[in-house]
């Protein structure tokens, strides 16, 4: 089955969902006629169709998953019992992608009768094409499953398939990094408004330099210390920055940041 003729089902039409649709729509060759979405929220399907417009919304989570292809649960973790307990029957064509954060595979097959279930931790860039995914399936899956999976979500971004103990961590370096990187993006653009840049010109200087400092990094392959080393002039004005944000504990923030992203992960799990 082609991308164009593949049917695509959401359950929840939150922020993720949304982003996922338009990211599959965009850049995965996904009609939107062939999105449906459910919520029981009636002003998340309204967003959900402005967003996409064409799609088909429904507060009906059985319908979804009754005509669908593939079908993305994208409820909040504590809402996926809720969520089970809507669906009596998953016919045998129908593939589910949970994204929720926490929700093992084994938790996974227990609340939905299937074995066509792949675990997914996705990111917010993937609305404009540039996510970064991980994901892990049950050693019984069948290779096109796994494949079909590959398939969308490279159309946003990259998808890098890891063993599932891995999964919260995943969750807390890429699924929760992009908060932490506006978090560094917005201290940087005030950071250039405290020193007299106007606020446009302090934000795009700080959102390109973290996009070109992130295409080094991948472009090139070097380490990012060696990348960092060749910006920092004997004497020069880096290397003062530098040393104020290591008195800072800087590298440490950051590390107990994901630490705690996926120390949350894994609580979610034993909900
Ligand atoms: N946001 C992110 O960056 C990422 C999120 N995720 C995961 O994606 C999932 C969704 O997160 P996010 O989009 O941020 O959350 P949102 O709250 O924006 O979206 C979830 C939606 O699901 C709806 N919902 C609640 N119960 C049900 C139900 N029984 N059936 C159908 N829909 C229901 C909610 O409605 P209501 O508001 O009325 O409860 C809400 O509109 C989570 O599991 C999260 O872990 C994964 C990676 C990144
Ligand atoms: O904050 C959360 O729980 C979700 C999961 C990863 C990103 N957002």
């Amino acid at each position: 089955m082609t991308n164009s003729s593949l049917r695509v089902g959401f359950i929840g039409a939150g922020q993720m969902a949304l982003a996922m649709a338009r990211g599959f729509v965009d850049r995965g060759g996904i009609a939107p006629q062939s999105i449906l979405a459910s919520d029981p929220y009636p002003e998340a399907l309204q967003r959900f169709e402005q967003s996409i417009p064409g799609c088909n919304t429904t507060d009906d989570n059985q319908a979804v998953i009754d005509e669908s292809d593939v079908v993305i649960l994208a409820v909040k973790p504590q809402m996926m019992h809720e969520a089970a307990e809507s669906i009596s029957d998953i016919p045998s064509g129908c593939l589910l992608i949970s994204i929720a954060a926490g929700i093992t595979l084994p938790k996974l097959t227990e609340l939905f009768p299937t074995t066509r279930i792949v675990r997914v931790m996705p990111n917010t860039p993937c609305l404009v094409g540039m996510a970064a995914c991980g994901y892990s399936a049950t050693s019984d899956i069948a290779p096109e499953d796994i494949e079909r999976t590959q398939q969308l979500l490279e159309s946003t971004g990259v998808a890098l398939q890891v063993p599932e103990k891995l999964l919260d961590a995943v969750t807390g370096l890429s699924g929760s990094g992009p908060a932490f990187i506006y978090m560094l993006i917005e201290a940087m653009s005030d950071a250039g408004v405290r020193q007299g840049l106007p606020r446009n010109i302090a934000t795009q200087l700080a959102a390109q330099t973290v996009k070109g400092a992130a295409e080094m990094v991948l472009a090139t392959g070097e380490h990012p210390g060696a990348l960092k080393d060749k910006v920092t002039s004997p004497g020069g004005t880096t290397i003062a920055g530098v040393h104020v944000l290591e008195k800072a504990g800087f590298r440490g923030a950051m590390i107990d940041a994901i630490s705690a992203a996926a120390a949350r992960s894994r609580e979610l799990g034993l909900d």
